[in-house]
């Protein structure tokens, strides 16, 4: 597999890159459309020098002709979210200073006011797209590429900038380390404002010469069926979109499940990241289908640091080891590296991965970096060899008592009693402890369990310091965009109940 290839694209076959409703794009019509964008983006310049150009796209054809033509042009491509609010986008366009936003005409009605506001060109994607392709700039490694907002789960959104080069090491760690093949068919329904869709299935699917099959959402009929139908041989998904399918399945009747089973069973890699696979769903994932997932971990500034190997032992509630050409050290408060197994500290990264900035704030850049390491405000601890995720510093790590307490710990001991569906654990001030564990937990449908219950099947599996002391039962928790529970929501629930 070439590792030096600009753009990251296939260009010289008939093979099929994108399936996209009824279309079939080949990659030689996507890399002639990429080229004639990138020649009207450029309206008879040389080159986009870094401008920042953002787009509010469904997933689909035009979104990955737009990214692929604004990395030609020369260009830093801003992907948005298109579950947004104004809000939201005033802050991203604002911070991203972005001078031309593309959507499809049917959304230029709810973005033309803070467009004008702002001093925004709001184009159509086919308004740009010349008539023939014209020559386009020669672009070097170290030119910023993108830029993609951190989700904001625990501060306001950070414009995270990569460079050419970040994009590509990002992606060839993985075409190596997860075996991806030109013959490879995977479906694509996460967002695509985040590097789980845009790098981990995207970009390394166009690197390998792979198909894409691209849906505007996650939708579990839909997928099962095409998984059913035998036609993916790659999924790849956060856990709570495998929670989604397992409850899909529940509601099959015996031909239909066997036959979806039968098409998981079938590919031949199926990752989960982005958040936590409790052990009990990877578990559940592997009685089901066969198939055992492999866990990784990465974030927005980095790519992916940490994975559970393609061949090899992939053990639950762990991410493996670095990638790879990714270093990876854990540190301790003293700000120095842990040099044995079994002590916890923050995940510190190095490596060709690592983002190059946050847009316009080099005090939040100065601050995320210590010699040269990228500082991730994630603790870890290696266990046998493999790396296991305690959680965000800021929100999952619960200081009770004199101990660390990893909330990510406590939800997976709640996760496997038969009665909850979904359980998220917060710190709560107190003024003995300096903190105490409190549980939100739905249920599932028909079952009821109280928080005696809970309290005593957490005694019998975790230390008294860890059980919680408050539990509170909801109907639903808070997510964002990803599925990922929004845990400041919650603290604001307590404190304003
Ligand atoms: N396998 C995993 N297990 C546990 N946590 C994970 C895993 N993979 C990713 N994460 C979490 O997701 C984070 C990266 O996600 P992302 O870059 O989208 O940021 P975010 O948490 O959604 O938002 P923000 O950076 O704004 O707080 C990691 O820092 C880590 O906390």
């Amino acid at each position: 597999m070439p590792t030096d290839r600009f753009p990251p694209l296939r260009t010289d076959n008939d093979r099929i890159a994108l399936i996209d409703g009824d279309r079939r794009v080949s990659y030689g019509a996507l890399h002639g459309a990429v080229e004639r964008l990138a020649t009207g983006l450029l309206g008879g310049k040389a080159d986009l020098e870094e401008e920042r150009i953002a787009f509010f796209l469904p997933a689909g054809t035009d979104y990955v002709t737009l990214l692929h033509g604004v990395w030609r042009a020369g260009g830093i491509a801003v992907p948005l979210n298109v579950g947004a609010t104004l809000d939201e986008l005033d802050h991203y366009l604002g911070c991203a200073r972005v001078t031309r936003l593309v959507a499809h005409a049917g959304d230029h009605a709810m973005l033309g006011e803070l467009c004008a506001r702002l001093g925004i060109d709001l184009l159509r994607p086919d308004e740009l797209m010349a008539a023939q392709a014209g020559a386009l700039p020669e672009i070097v490694e170290d030119r910023r590429a993108m830029m993609v907002f951190t989700s904001g789960t625990t501060s306001k959104p950070k414009g995270v900038v990569t460079t050419h080069g970040n994009i590509r090491a990002q992606i060839t760690v993985l075409l190596d380390a997860w075996g991806w093949s030109g013959e490879d068919r995977i479906p694509l329904f996460l967002p695509l404002h985040h590097v789980h869709g845009i790098i981990n299935i995207l970009s390394c699917a166009l690197w390998a010469g792979a198909s894409v099959h691209l849906f505007p959402r996650f939708d579990a009929a839909a997928v099962a069926a095409r998984v059913s139908a035998g036609d993916y041989t790659v999924f790849m998904a956060v856990p709570t979109v495998y929670v989604k399918l397992l409850d899909h399945l529940d509601g099959l009747d015996e031909g239909a499940a066997r036959a979806m089973c039968e098409g998981f069973a079938a590919m031949r890699l199926t990752v989960s990241g982005s958040a936590a696979c409790p052990v009990p769903l990877f578990e559940q994932w592997r009685a089901r289908t066969g198939q055992v997932l492999l866990e990784r971990y990465g974030m927005t500034e980095i790519g992916m640091a940490l994975s559970n190997p393609y061949r090899g032992e992939r053990r639950a509630g762990h991410v493996g080891q670095p990638l790879p050409g990714v270093e990876v050290r854990l540190y301790g408060e003293d700000d120095r590296p842990i040099g044995e197994e079994g002590q916890p500290g923050e995940i510190r990264v190095k490596g060709p991965n690592v983002f190059l900035e946050y847009w316009d704030n080099e005090e939040a850049t100065r601050a995320s970096f210590r010699d040269g390491w990228f500082c991730t405000g994630d603790m870890a601890v290696v266990e046998r060899g493999y790396y296991r995720i305690m959680g965000r510093t800021s929100i999952d790590i619960i200081k009770s008592g004199g101990y660390k307490l990893s909330a990510l710990e406590i939800e997976a001991v709640l996760l496997a009693h038969p009665a909850i569906a979904e359980a998220a654990v917060i710190g709560v001030e107190d003024a003995t402890w300096g903190e105490v564990v409190a549980a939100f937990l739905v249920t599932r449908p028909g079952a009821a369990v109280s928080a005696e219950e809970i309290a005593a099947w957490c005694g019998e599996r975790l230390s008294s310091y860890k059980v919680p002391r408050q539990v509170r039962f909801v109907d639903s928790l808070p997510r964002n965009a990803m599925g990922k529970v929004t845990k400041p929501d919650l603290k604001a629930l307590l404190t304003s109940a």
